[in-house]
């Protein structure tokens, strides 16, 4: 039986066609792994064959999602702690430099995050901003996760030491996880972050029902044909699959954000605890991740909510319209398609933070006490069609001051991530209350330092080179 893309899978139970997908697919995709310590290797090759045979010894280093997965579950079972993560990624460039022909062709993934129709669509500064390991091609993405340093660092060793002469390493990124007092990953403007992914295993739609708060209202899920294409040089591709893999360093200036955060405030005249609801108007979530849709101030219960949409806030009088997570998920409220065609621009959000700081992101501290550089987001996700998904989650949804789609409303950018001409926007005075003051554009505080699009081929493949 071949394996059914139409809807999630159970991965306990899949047995044929779905159980080999499982053992040949790389881990991370259908599920997160494990990756607070990430060291991402940005490569170039100089010699296809040299090239070929350091992906088959890397491919010997790295386990498959049905491996993550038995070690997760063996894990939470009260088992030893999981190996790390390797995933392994190659640009159009890269397929083409090893020689490649058949490889997947999607779209946006042939023309590069570099080229200058990918740099229009997305209002992406130019290529001459970047840091400098992003101004050359880049060929491959070598990810090494795990939750300690110490493992982290011994793999991304071995993987340097097996290194021919001719691949080089463009640029590193060290990404290092944060936590909030609760124990919830954040990211460096300190809000609760990771929270709300499209689910693709049926168990971990079962959980999300179980326990949390439910899926009555939002429903995660989503079919395997939103983060799965056929690896089409694998040598079967209608069990070897693969996934486009967005990575982008963003970097994120908190001194400017929170200084934004203060000055909402201000023009709102909100005063004492109500002060951090500015924040939440930029967000959509409280710093403890408390959806501003459902409540006035943060606190809800942990696990952090999900199980919301904005159908009881058609107004915007609780959280606004250009908020960053009704921007780029409006469950339903977006105002230019069904919202079963909505739902398919959703992808699964790998992302971890980078940067080490003093501060406290969450102590209430003045903004000159904020790093305004040297800290940001690896912001990584999965996709089955970049234009469909992450293309359209920026350009059409981020950088579109007219989305979502309301009558005599310009909701304006996304204030956190919107790239582009930034106008006024408005926002309600109290909470659900009905009188709404315009304030001064929120300034741009995230800002690309560099990134491509890669494809994360099956484990068959990456071994038949
Ligand atoms: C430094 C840059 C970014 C920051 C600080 C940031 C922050 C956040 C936070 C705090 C959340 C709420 C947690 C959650 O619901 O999971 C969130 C959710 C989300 N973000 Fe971002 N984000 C960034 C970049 C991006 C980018 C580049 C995209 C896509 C183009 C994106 C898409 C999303 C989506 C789809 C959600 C989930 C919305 C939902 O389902 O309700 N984010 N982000
Ligand atoms: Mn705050």
């Amino acid at each position: 039986m071949s394996v059914d893309l139409s809807t999630t899978l159970s991965w306990t139970t899949a047995t044929g066609d779905a159980a080999t997908m499982l053992g040949e697919l790389q881990p991370n995709i259908l599920k997160a792994h494990v990756r607070d310590h990430l060291s991402a290797l940005l490569l170039a090759f100089g010699d296809a064959a040299e090239a070929r045979a350091f992906l088959v010894s890397v491919a010997g280093t790295m386990k498959s999602a049905k491996d993550h997965l038995d070690e997760a579950a063996a894990f939470k079972a009260g088992g030893a702690a999981g190996t790390p993560y390797v995933g392994v990624g190659l640009t159009a460039a890269g397929y083409r430099v090893l020689g490649v022909g058949n490889f997947p062709q999607d779209e946006a993934f042939l023309r590069g995050m570099a080229a200058a129709e990918t740099r229009r669509k997305l209002n992406d500064p130019p290529r001459s901003t970047f840091d400098a390991g992003y101004h050359a091609e880049i060929h491959a993405v070598v990810l090494v996760g795990a939750a300690t340093d110490k493992a982290m660092a011994a793999r991304r060793s071995e993987i340097l030491g097996s290194l021919p002469d001719s691949v080089t390493v463009l640029a590193e990124e060290t990404g290092l996880g944060r936590v909030n007092a609760r124990g919830e990953g954040i990211e460096h403007f300190g809000y609760v972050d990771g929270r709300s992914q499209p689910l693709f295993l049926s168990e971990d739609v079962d959980a999300e029902k179980n326990n949390t708060d439910g899926i009555n209202v939002w429903n995660p899920a989503a079919p395997l044909s939103q983060v799965l294409v056929p690896d089409t040089a694998a040598p079967d591709p209608s069990v070897h699959f693969g996934s486009y893999f967005v990575f982008r360093k963003l970097e994120q200036n908190v001194r400017r954000f929170k200084q934004a955060e203060a000055d909402l405030a201000d023009t709102l005249g909100l005063t004492g605890e109500d002060r951090e609801r500015a924040g939440a108007m930029l967000i959509g979530r409280f710093e403890d991740g408390t959806p501003l849709t459902t409540q006035r101030e943060d606190g809800a219960e942990s696990p952090v909510s999900n199980n919301f949409t904005y159908d009881s806030d058609r107004a915007a009088l609780k959280c606004p319209f250009q908020a960053h997570i009704r921007k780029t998920n409006p469950r339903g409220s977006g105002g230019a398609e069904e919202p079963a065609a909505e739902r398919l621009h959703l992808m699964a959000r790998r992302g971890v933070t980078y940067g080490e700081r003093p501060d406290d992101p969450n102590a209430d501290v003045p903004p000159a006490a904020r790093p305004s550089g040297g800290v940001g987001l690896l912001f990584m996700a999965f996709n089955a069609v970049l234009g469909n998904q992450f293309e359209f989650t920026q350009a059409l949804w981020a950088d579109n001051p007219g989305f979502p789609i309301v009558d005599g409303v310009t909701p304006g950018l996304d204030p956190v991530i919107g790239q582009g001409p930034r106008e006024p926007s408005d926002y309600t005075i109290e909470w659900g209350g009905p009188s709404q003051r315009t304030a001064d554009p929120v300034p741009q505080a995230v800002t690309l330092r560099g990134g491509e699009y890669f494809f994360m081929p099956s484990l068959a493949f990456l071994r038949s080179l």
